[in-house]
């Protein structure tokens, strides 16, 4: 945990492999989790930062999903839940219980393992969270359809079935339209949580390219277990193990050079 404090106030203050790091949108520090008696999350410190793909990688059960669900206070769902450290959102403590969690989910969106999109047409999908932030002007909500399915990269596929069901889609198509359903609202985060796991190689890429298109707009924070598709998107990787960040650094450098044994053994297939 040392190191990773070091090397934290090298991501902070300076450059690594010769690129700058943006600020942290995310801050996290000495963050503990118990669900139970289960310590889950040990003493995390990390940063996600603004407009990068921060990939979250590390074997099953060793946190990745709560460090996830704790940054839109999703976590807060299971009982017995017992959080301590600190964890700041541009700089506002989340985990301060007079923090509104709704004004929080309203700038971070969400996308889960299975697509969960709603029993509406793909419209009303699309247009469901504009609405609950008040847009009722017709044209006004098909402009943010068009646009949101547009840079789901969705458009062309659904442009003829706007207001059948969404579950007539196939599965990659119903992710991407989780992913523009979260777009519509303009969120400054999105977090996904293995979300092309249930996906065929084909849905995986189109998913993928998705991510590559809206990262200079949205930060992106991303659990997964594939180490291809870590590399392949994102700018920074945390290992987790165990409830703890072994290492968190450049992809390149986490899969190329690890400045820790059980990083390499991990991302080597030694173990998990
Ligand atoms: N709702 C819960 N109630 C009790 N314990 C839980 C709950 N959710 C997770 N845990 C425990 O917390 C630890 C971390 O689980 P978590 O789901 O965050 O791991 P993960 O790395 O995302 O795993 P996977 O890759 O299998 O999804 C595990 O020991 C798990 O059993």
């Amino acid at each position: 945990m040392t190191l990773l404090i070091d090397r934290k106030e090298d991501v902070q203050f300076g450059v690594m492999e010769n690129k700058s790091w943006r600020k942290p949108v995310y801050e996290t520090h000495g963050l503990n989790l118990w669900y139970g008696t289960t310590h889950a999350l040990k003493n995390i410190d990390l940063s996600i930062n603004e407009k990068e793909v921060t990939a979250i990688i590390g074997p099953s059960g060793c946190g990745k999903s709560t460090y996830l669900k704790t940054l839109n206070r999703m976590v807060e769902m299971v009982p017995n839940v017992h959080i301590s450290g600190s964890l700041s959102f541009k700089g506002e403590n989340i985990l301060d219980k007079s923090m509104p969690v709704e004004l929080l989910r309203s700038k971070v969106g969400m996308v889960f393992q299975k697509p969960n999109p709603f029993p509406k047409s793909i419209f009303e999908n699309v247009a469901f969270g504009p609405k609950i932030h008040g847009i009722r002007n017709k044209a006004m909500l098909e402009k943010i359809v068009q646009e949101s399915l547009e840079k789901a990269a969705l458009w062309d596929e659904v442009k003829d079935r706007l207001h059948t069901s969404a579950y007539g889609l196939s599965g990659g198509q119903q992710q991407r339209l989780c992913i523009a359903r979260c777009l519509a609202v303009d969120p400054e985060v999105i977090l996904m949580d293995e979300p092309t796991s249930a996906l065929d190689p084909v849905s995986t890429l189109k998913v993928e390219e998705l991510i590559d298109s809206i990262k200079n707009d949205v930060t992106i924070a991303i659990v997964t277990h594939n180490m291809q598709q870590a590399a392949r998107i994102s700018d920074r990787t945390a290992f987790f193990l165990n409830g703890d960040v072994i290492e968190c650094d450049a992809t390149s450098k986490i899969f190329n050079n690890p400045s820790d044994k059980l990083t390499d053994d991990y991302i080597n297939g030694r173990f998990g």
